[in-house]
């Protein structure tokens, strides 16, 4: 990524010694994914799920806990009405300073026009003249991974700039939106691709399936998802075949155990049964998520030559660029159509070139979480000898309403075996429960998921207790806390046959943020003039932890002077 040269100068990598926080004391960093906090509520999973060790937190140290914010524009997000999200989050926790994100970056480049200038869109359009332009992504308007106001934007630019013949291959979402919302996209998107067809532009849907169980894989955890999406996308077969993609998904919604998340794979086929856009030699393909980690094992799949993860039984010759470019150190995709956030001198890179050994670990479904999104969106090590990341194989092929507990213990374990071992200063972990369980709209397998989150922060605390340590327990944005489908005044809203809604989504609600451990300093505690503050300002509280003043132009420390 390309550094600012100004910021090289003024701010040495050297870090000051902190006037009264000393150094030498073992910091676990503990992320609860998904732990909002929010009114105590029948709907409230973490209220309502037994919780005593993040509840001892609260009450026993008053001074030495608080709310921050996790939302909108205090993560870099167009607006204080996005919700956040774990790339977002482990942005702004790692980096320690606000960067316009993604989805901000996108908008932008949208509405000036630029995006038709840059490199990526000229290189796609090399292919309009004779091939097919194909649109890969999630149709929804979570504003997590993507936008359907920016794929309506899109596609009639690319129109506009010579796109002849346009493919969209959708992921119905469910997840960052209300399950059974997929019906309303699919149809505004109908609606959109009719209007083209009216203005002599090809414009169809292709293919289409459920995120979760079509190409959305993140980390390697399941390469299953992405061929499955494979099939559909480029060799055009899939078990499902649909005259168009509204049909398809009413179709598949039928089944009564089938929701948005988990459709089954389709693809949309002419009379004569034919697909009707398999991708082909010669074709251009967007993926038009913004969002990294659930596009990079498609991007892998569409750009490397040499791939064995699944039988791609044929590799078209295409022009592909990324909505962005996904891994800045991998440079994958090599051709995007909008610059992605530099995202630099982390709170990673900085300990370690202040000697910090640092241990992460999280189970795979967040692995990348506490790694590639805390570093920046950047893969790999700063220096290998004084960093260690250790992933947990997820469990694989099921909902995570099967399983709630999930490898939440066995993370803490390892922490807590990095925290005994002395051979670390910083233990890092994400515990993915609230999260992970939270995204099925499952009351009951979420709270059974929050208590062994709780188990897990124990386990930890214990261990920090044990060496001396100090710790940090805060999480990423909300999830858990709030788990139905609420009217404006904040009730529950309930169908006539007195059902509610499960929210499957994240929230807009506030994230607490607990420190302490016998390392701390007696009389170190939350200051209390940073009512805004939000997940930037934890990297340079970390580093005060590690018994370092922060650089300059990060956000500021939570910890009074
Ligand atoms: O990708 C996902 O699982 C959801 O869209 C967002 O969840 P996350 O931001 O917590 O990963
Ligand atoms: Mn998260
Ligand atoms: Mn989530």
């Amino acid at each position: 990524m390309a550094r600012r040269p100004e910021l090289e100068e003024a701010t040495p990598w050297k870090l000051a010694d902190h006037p009264r926080l000393g150094k030498g004391k073992v910091v676990g960093v503990v992320v609860l994914d998904g732990w909002g906090e929010a009114p105590p509520d029948p709907f409230n999973c973490i209220h309502v799920a037994d919780t005593p060790t993040m509840d001892a937190l609260r009450k026993g140290a008053p001074e030495r806990w608080r709310l921050i914010k996790a939302h909108g524009t205090a993560v870099g997000l167009p607006t204080d009405d996005d919700m956040g999200n774990s790339e977002v989050g482990h942005n702004a926790l790692g980096a320690g300073q606000i960067y316009a994100q993604g989805a901000k970056l996108v908008d932008l480049a949208l509405a000036s026009g630029k995006i038709y200038e840059g490199e990526g869109f000229k290189y796609i359009q090399q292919s309009f003249e004779t091939g097919t332009l194909h649109l890969i992504g999630l149709l929804s308007d979570g504003g997590v991974h993507s936008r359907i106001d920016q794929l309506q934007l899109l596609l009639k630019g690319a129109s506009e700039h010579g796109a002849k013949r346009i493919r969209v291959h959708i992921l119905t979402d469910g997840r960052d939106v209300l399950d059974g919302s997929s019906v309303a996209f699919v149809e505004t998107l109908e609606n959109d691709l009719a209007k083209l067809r009216e203005k002599g532009v090809d414009a169809r849907v292709a293919s289409g399936g459920g995120r979760m169980y079509v190409t959305m894989d993140r980390y390697e955890n399941d390469w299953q998802v992405v061929k499955r999406g494979w099939d559909a996308q480029v060799l055009g077969e899939a078990p499902h075949k649909f005259k168009n993609a509204l049909e398809a998904v009413k179709a598949l919604r039928e089944d009564p155990k089938a929701n948005d998340q988990y459709l089954p794979p389709f693809v949309v086929v002419d009379e004569t049964g034919k697909p009707v856009g398999p991708i082909m030699d010669g074709d251009a393909v967007v993926t038009f998520n913004f969002r990294a980690d659930r596009m990079v094992m498609l991007a892998k799949a569409l750009e490397y030559e040499t791939f064995d993860k699944f039988d791609r039984v044929r590799f078209p010759k295409i022009r592909y660029a990324g909505m962005l470019q996904y891994d800045g150190e991998l440079k994958l995709p090599s051709h995007y159509l909008v610059a992605p956030p530099e995202i630099e001198r982390t709170s990673g890179e900085y300990l370690a070139h202040n000697g910090i050994r640092t241990y992460a670990c999280s189970e795979t479904v967040k692995f990348g979480h506490v790694t590639f999104f805390w570093n920046g969106n950047r893969s790999g090590f700063f220096n290998s000898n004084l960093e260690k990341y250790e992933e947990i194989p997820s469990d694989t092929g099921i909902p995570f309403n099967e399983q709630p507990k999930m490898k939440a213990v066995e993370v803490a374990e390892k922490a807590k075996d990095a925290i005994l071992s002395g051979k670390f200063d910083q233990v890092r972990v994400n515990i993915p429960n609230g999260d992970m369980v939270g995204h099925t709209g499952d009351l009951e397998a979420t709270i059974i998921g929050c208590k062994a989150v709780d188990e897990a922060v124990k386990i930890i605390l214990d261990a920090i207790e044990q060496v001396g340590g100090i710790f940090v327990v805060t999480s990423d944005h909300g999830n858990a806390e709030d788990m139905v489908k609420r009217d404006k005044s904040g009730e529950p809203i309930r169908s006539k046959d007195g059902n509610v809604q499960p929210l499957t989504s994240h929230t807009l609600n506030p994230v607490p943020i607990a420190i302490g451990g016998p390392g701390l300093a007696s009389g170190a505690r939350f200051r209390k003039d940073l009512a805004d503050a939000g997940l930037a300002n934890v990297a340079a509280t970390v580093m005060n932890l590690h018994g370092f003043e922060a650089p300059g132009h990060y956000e500021p420390t939570l910890i009074e002077s």
